[in-house]
């Protein structure tokens, strides 16, 4: 793309994305723009992939197409009133963080300016992501493919309602927090048994990971491919037994219900 991708905030989610665009060649590692006030964070993207360091979040403002805020909920308001006047009036402003509309961008930026609000996922950093994308009205179909382009550079993406958006951390980007403790503790009950942990790790995301692939893949329902698995009077099914009587669904289902209920409310504040 010959276009200019900026970044205020140089931390985890800017750095799984950098990761994308850079290994994608996307963007030049010129045209990708960054700033952060935390000096070992800029100087890390700066070595990892030799992208080009401003000194001020209004220097990346002024000078980029896309720009990226991956900064913390509670920074929003502050960082916009401070680019205001230095973001370019076509470009497109990205918005990672939970809780963050339309409006609040507008309001600040000028109802004119164009809005895409995302949920890109910690996966990023190994071209995982399972991205969700909600462009504003103003966005015109060749904005809207640039942005997929962008997303898919590390990962899948899924274009959903701004409805939808405020639900989407429960089933997605914090999804892979839960995963992780579902791994963690799988490969503890491998290490209760005598598996080394390293081994146990592997294993463990292994299957999540194998298993994850066999759903995309087969485009099968998950119960059937579970029923697979499951021989009569074989092992398995002793495992589904313990998980339902575990309360194993409801822990999930009352989890991401908790996590949507949560990031809904940060859209209403
Ligand atoms: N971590 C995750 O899994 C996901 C995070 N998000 C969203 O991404 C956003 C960023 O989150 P993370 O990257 O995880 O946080 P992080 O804490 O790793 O990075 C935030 C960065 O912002 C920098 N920063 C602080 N004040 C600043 C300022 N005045 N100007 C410019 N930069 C400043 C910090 O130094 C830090 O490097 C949040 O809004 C979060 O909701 C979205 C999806 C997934
Ligand atoms: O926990 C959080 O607020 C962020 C948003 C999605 C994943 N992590």
């Amino acid at each position: 793309m010959k276009k200019t991708i900026g970044f205020i905030g140089c931390g985890n989610m800017a750095k799984a994305m950098i990761g994308g665009l850079t290994k994608s060649k996307l963007f030049d590692p010129e045209n990708i723009v960054c700033y952060d006030p935390a000096a070992a964070a800029r100087e890390q993207v700066a070595k990892d992939f030799g992208v080009n360091i401003q000194d001020s979040n209004v220097k990346v403002a002024a000078q980029v197409d896309y720009l990226v805020l991956a900064i913390k909920p509670f920074l929003y308001a502050q960082i916009l009133e401070e680019i205001a006047k230095s973001v370019k009036p076509a470009a497109i402003i990205i918005v990672i963080a939970v809780g963050v509309g339309f409006d609040d961008v507008k309001g600040i930026l000028g109802k004119n300016i164009k809005v895409v609000r995302t949920q890109p996922s910690t996966p990023a950093f190994v071209g995982e992501s399972d991205s969700t994308v909600c462009p504003d009205d103003l966005m015109t179909k060749e904005d809207i493919a640039d942005v997929l382009a962008i997303f898919d550079s590390f990962g899948k993406t899924e274009i959903i309602s701004e409805k939808l958006m405020g639900v989407v951390p429960g089933i997605a980007s914090s999804a892979p927090a839960y995963v992780m403790i579902f791994i963690e503790a799988m490969a503890d009950a491998g290490v209760l048994h005598g598996f080394p942990r390293d081994q146990a790790y592997r294993l463990a995301a292994q299957a999540v990971y194998g298993s994850a692939k066999l759903v995309l893949e087969s485009g099968e329902h998950p119960g059937k491919l579970k029923d697979q698995v499951c021989t009569p009077g074989g092992t398995t099914i002793e495992a589904v037994r313990v998980l339902e009587a575990k309360g194993f669904r409801d822990a999930v289902i009352s989890a991401v219900d908790a996590c949507a209920l949560k990031s809904l409310s940060m859209s209403k504040k």
